[in-house]
């Protein structure tokens, strides 16, 4: 099966393969061909350039791209799309004046989801999943993390974990399974911790790397619910098992979860909405990637992470959607890249590049995924006609996203 995509008037995040991350200073750029061509054949792009070298090339499908833009498709690197039901009523009570912090303590917030998610079968909350992915397809998502995190009981996890197992069988955007081992402390471990951190470290985690249901182990870092001992000692488990670190930190507190990830060489830190200068040291010379979910500031009204000072550190910045149904319960990429310039001062070509290329580093797979490269996956997006690539997170409440093809599967 071959596509040819013509008289693209911008192909977007046009890159050589040696670039798998941009940092700092490095993310204005963002290299673009005009009036352009994009071959695919199976799953791959295996060519592209200027229209007038694109001659003698046949294609089973030509796409007319007239005065359309392609860019590679969102890698989505923070996500928890596998839970039962909704949140409305805490949205609700949200509206009326309690905090998140509140709710959460009145039993409510991820022990809500917990109790709808322990009651639901497997499938069942499969149904549910799969019926968000096909949405965010659509919207552009071709590359997607998926945490456990609802289930707070070893069944319960495991059960989630199988969810997404399927998920990355049924479906063909590439999905990356994390094990979100400690999110929050159950209602029957309320005055024991210890015990729940125990039942995580000898059951939970060896389970799951049996099964082999999971690439990276993930902790809600935060004050409330897991300080830096339990999240040092639960990383250090699932680092033995062989999980690489991915962690939720400085969501409403900075007290040196940051610098614990940095220690365990975690591939990211999300949240970020409260950050300090050594929290930004740091990150310094590390591999880890901070990754800002601006949306859940816009859902929770809390701050939005300093995505700035990361930058201006020469630091890389992933954005992403942190898609759940407590804090942002939408998927919508586009969104989130209009999120990112809006309220965190990214230009649109920084925002481009922390949804593509440094969302799949933030996933491992910017080798094969997140830019416009000969060899790369074929997983592109064409927009609607629209006078430009900024446009899209210009005009953000529009649906602008026209095709979408995954591995080489136009959708
Ligand atoms: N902060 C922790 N976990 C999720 C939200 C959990 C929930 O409220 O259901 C997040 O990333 O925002
Ligand atoms: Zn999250």
């Amino acid at each position: 099966m071959s596509i040819l995509i013509t008289n693209i008037k911008e192909l977007v995040q046009v890159r050589d393969s040696n670039v798998t991350l941009v940092s700092g200073s490095n993310m204005k750029h963002l290299p673009i061909l005009t009036n352009a061509y994009l071959y695919i054949v199976d799953d791959t792009i295996v060519e592209f350039g200027d229209m007038k070298d694109c001659e003698n090339i046949e294609a089973e499908t030509t796409i007319d791209a007239t005065g359309k833009v392609v860019l590679p498709t969102w890698c989505d690197s923070h996500t928890h799309i596998v839970y039962a039901g909704n949140r409305v009523s805490e949205f609700v009570d949200r509206i009326n004046g309690l905090s998140y912090a509140e709710i959460a303590n009145r039993g409510g917030g991820i022990l809500n989801s917990a109790k709808k998610l322990q009651s639901s079968t497997e499938d069942e909350l499969y149904e549910q999943a799969s019926e968000r992915l096909k949405n965010l397809i659509k919207l552009g998502t071709g590359a997607i993390e998926i945490k456990s995190g609802y289930g707070l009981t070893v069944e319960a996890e495991l059960k989630m974990l199988r969810v997404i197992k399927r998920l990355k069988k049924e479906f063909p955007v590439k999905v990356k399974p994390t094990l979100l081992a400690a999110h929050a402390i159950p209602e029957g471990y309320k005055n024991n911790k210890t015990a729940f951190i125990d039942l995580v470290i000898n059951e939970l985690i060896p389970k799951v790397a049996k099964e082999k249901l999971a690439q990276y182990i993930d902790v809600f870092c935060e004050k409330g619910y897991f300080d830096l001992k339990d999240t040092d000692r639960i990383l250090e488990a699932g680092k033995k098992y062989g999980f690489t670190p991915k962690i939720h930190v400085n969501q409403f507190n900075a007290f040196g979860g940051i610098a614990l990830g940095v220690k365990h060489n975690a591939l990211s830190v999300d949240h970020l909405e409260e950050l300090n200068t050594e929290d930004i040291e740091a990150l310094k010379g590390s591999n880890t990637i901070p990754v800002a979910l601006p949306l859940c500031s816009y859902f929770l009204s809390i701050p939005y992470t300093p995505a700035r000072d990361l930058i201006n550190a020469e630091l890389p910045l992933a954005i992403a959607s942190d898609y759940n149904p407590g804090s942002t319960p939408s998927g919508n990429m586009n969104q989130v890249v209009s999120a990112a310039c809006i309220k965190l001062k990214l230009t649109p070509e920084e925002a481009i590049n922390a949804a593509t290329i440094n969302g799949a580093y933030a996933m491992e797979i910017s080798t094969m995924y997140g830019s416009i490269c000969r060899g790369k996956k074929a997983n592109v997006m064409i927009t609607k006609a629209i006078p430009s690539y900024q446009y899209l997170p210009y005009a953000f409440g529009d649906h602008l996203i026209e095709t979408v093809i995954i591995n080489g599967q136009v959708y």
